[in-house]
């Protein structure tokens, strides 16, 4: 993959891994309810064990995905159907954003591609990884002492859920910087941004490059555990936690030798889904942070910005969105 990325060279010295991150284990519900919650108010990130998704499933999925990408560069333009959906490499959503990376992006449940075998391995997957999702919106609201517990997941259980499934690979990238005397430099693989979603899913390959910004602004690595799951705080649940869950900012820096794959799950509500605080969260005399929005209006909002741009801002009350 020939790739040319100018002013994309920024140095990222590499900072220090992220030891303090929250591992939830699923199956110890009584306990994992409360963790999500501190880990959500803490970090708006965590990792989970025990999740209940096969690991066969995942590395044959992963198999299958690194056979797509080894696909020569005209077999793979092959599956660029108009934006937002298909194959893409080097750029990043409609507006300018450029990353070392080539990725495959599904908005619905048709992971059609070259391969019966990667579209029938994907339907799993995605299947059971949205029973997980399930099962962690429902400990977040059992964490959070609201009801119906179902008051977040039936969000995604229900059939009209707006979810996207993203496979990201980022090649080796030998890059050296002149102006840095050179000094080991970072390629940005996914330049830092939140989440617009409820929560991601994610997971990767054994190879580092995940950073997240802690709520102090200071960035730490994630060491990759390809058998866990990975789970960000989106915008919609800041939001709907009127601020007590903080949508993480995160980026993905390039390694010099090693390739990087990442599949992620991206729950969304359903279009027209009225997002606002959730009423049973609220104290008496608590001010809702947000003016009442849909899921539409945010996506909408969304793919008018840049990656690293503060959409929730234009969501604060009284401020008026870009819609
Ligand atoms: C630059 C952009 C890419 C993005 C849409 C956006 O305009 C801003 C948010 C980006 C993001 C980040 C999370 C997900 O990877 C994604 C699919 C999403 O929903 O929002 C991407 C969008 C994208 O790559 O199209
Ligand atoms: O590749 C990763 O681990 C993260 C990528 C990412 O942040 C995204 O696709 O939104
Ligand atoms: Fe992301």
């Amino acid at each position: 993959m020939v790739m040319l990325l100018q002013n994309q060279n920024q140095n990222q010295n590499k900072p220090p891994n992220f030891t303090a991150i929250p591992v939830i284990d699923l199956s110890h519900p009584d306990d994992a309810k409360n963790l999500i919650v501190k880990a959500c108010q803490d970090y708006g990130f965590f990792k989970v064990v025990n999740h209940g998704v096969p690991l066969w499933l995942v590395s044959q999925l992963e198999n299958q995905t690194m056979e797509f990408f080894n696909m020569s560069q005209s077999e793979k333009n092959k599956y660029c159907p108009p934006y937002p959906t298909g194959y893409a490499t080097k750029t990043i959503g409609p507006n300018g954003d450029v990353g070392w990376l080539e990725y495959l992006l599904f908005t619905s449940n048709d992971f059609s591609t070259n391969s019966k075998t990667f579209t029938s391995l994907a339907k799993e997957y995605v299947e059971a990884v949205k029973k997980l999702g399930c099962e962690i919106l429902e400990l977040v609201a059992e964490g959070l002492k609201i009801e119906p517990k179902s008051v977040l997941s039936r969000m995604l259980s229900d059939d009209k859920a707006d979810t996207i499934f993203r496979l990201n690979h980022y090649p080796p990238c030998p890059d050296t910087d002149p102006d840095m005397d050179h000094r080991a430099t970072n390629t940005i693989g996914f330049g830092e941004h939140t989440d617009p979603h409820l929560i991601s899913i994610a997971r990767s390959n054994t190879t580092s490059g995940l950073q997240i910004c802690l709520p102090n602004g200071t960035w730490v690595g994630v060491p990759p555990d390809h058998t866990s799951f990975f789970i960000n705080v989106d915008d919609m649940l800041q939001v709907m936690t009127n601020g007590r869950f903080k949508s993480v900012k995160h980026r993905v820096v390039t390694d010099k030798l090693k390739s990087r794959v990442s599949m992620i799950y991206f729950v969304g509500p359903p279009l027209m889904e009225k997002i606002a605080p959730l009423g049973s969260l609220m104290e008496p005399g608590e001010e809702s942070m947000y003016d009442e929005f849909t899921w539409f209006e945010y996506k909408s909002c969304t793919y008018k910005t840049r990656l690293a741009d503060d959409r929730l801002s234009f969501f604060h009350k009284g401020c008026h969105p870009l819609v």
